[in-house]
């Protein structure tokens, strides 16, 4: 897996996904098994498009669900050929939707794959309708618990600071939690 900065990767095909992915929660490795599996099944790399920090981390300083380094190893288990990780600061927020979509037409993308509700570029313009203008967009079924509620990172980060750490552990998908844990990288902060 190869890791870049913002407007450095340049390719003749892929299927992209972007987004913050703090967790790398069960909702985000459904899309991102999606992605991989489209791009497998038409012999393109894929590219994931993340941030560091996470947007919401950087807005609002709520916790951070996963460092950097262990979302990395998370997206090269689950098979991403290229990461670009965005430094998301106060440059990069001012980015226009216009330049930001500049950018990813480097990288060819045949499909990108988002779940709902997905938006990008200064003040929140950009939309899956925006992104459709330039590219075909493919949209993921939201994956829900089971008591019907989309899992989502803020959710997990509620569930944490509860207490509840057993549902916490099953929407972040059972054997990822485990391993953070295990490698003492995952601090809970009760
Ligand atoms: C170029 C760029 C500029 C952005 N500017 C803003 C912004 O001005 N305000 C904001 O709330 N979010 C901004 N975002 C963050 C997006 O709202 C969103 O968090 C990001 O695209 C990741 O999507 P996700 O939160 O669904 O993972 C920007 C994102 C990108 C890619
Ligand atoms: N439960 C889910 N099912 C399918 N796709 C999801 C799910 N949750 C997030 N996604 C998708 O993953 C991508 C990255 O989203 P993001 O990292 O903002 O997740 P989030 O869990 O909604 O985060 P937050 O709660 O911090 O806003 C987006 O395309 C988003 O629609």
């Amino acid at each position: 897996m190869e890791i870049h900065i913002p407007g450095t990767l340049k390719l003749s095909a892929s299927v992209l996904t972007i987004g913050a992915l703090d967790g790398i929660h069960r909702g985000h490795q459904a899309l991102l098994l999606k992605a991989k599996e489209r791009a497998e099944k038409l012999g393109v790399p894929f590219v994931v498009y993340t941030f560091d920090p996470p947007p919401k981390i950087f807005f609002t300083g709520c916790r951070l669900l996963m460092s950097v380094e262990e979302k990395l190893q998370r997206l090269k288990m689950i098979g991403a050929d290229h990461v670009i990780v965005g430094p998301f600061n106060e440059a990069f927020m001012k980015q226009e939707v216009p330049d930001f979509i500049a950018e990813l037409q480097e990288m060819n993308p045949v499909e990108i794959w988002e779940g709902p509700n997905f938006l990008f570029g200064k003040n929140r313009k950009g939309t899956i309708e925006v992104l459709r203008r330039y590219f075909t967009v493919e949209v993921v079924e939201p994956l829900t618990c089971e008591h019907g509620d989309m899992i989502s990172s803020t959710r997990i980060r509620q569930l944490l600071k509860e207490g509840n750490y057993t549902q916490a552990q099953r929407l972040l998908g059972e054997e990822y939690f485990t391993s953070f844990v295990a490698a003492g990288s995952f601090t809970l902060k009760v």
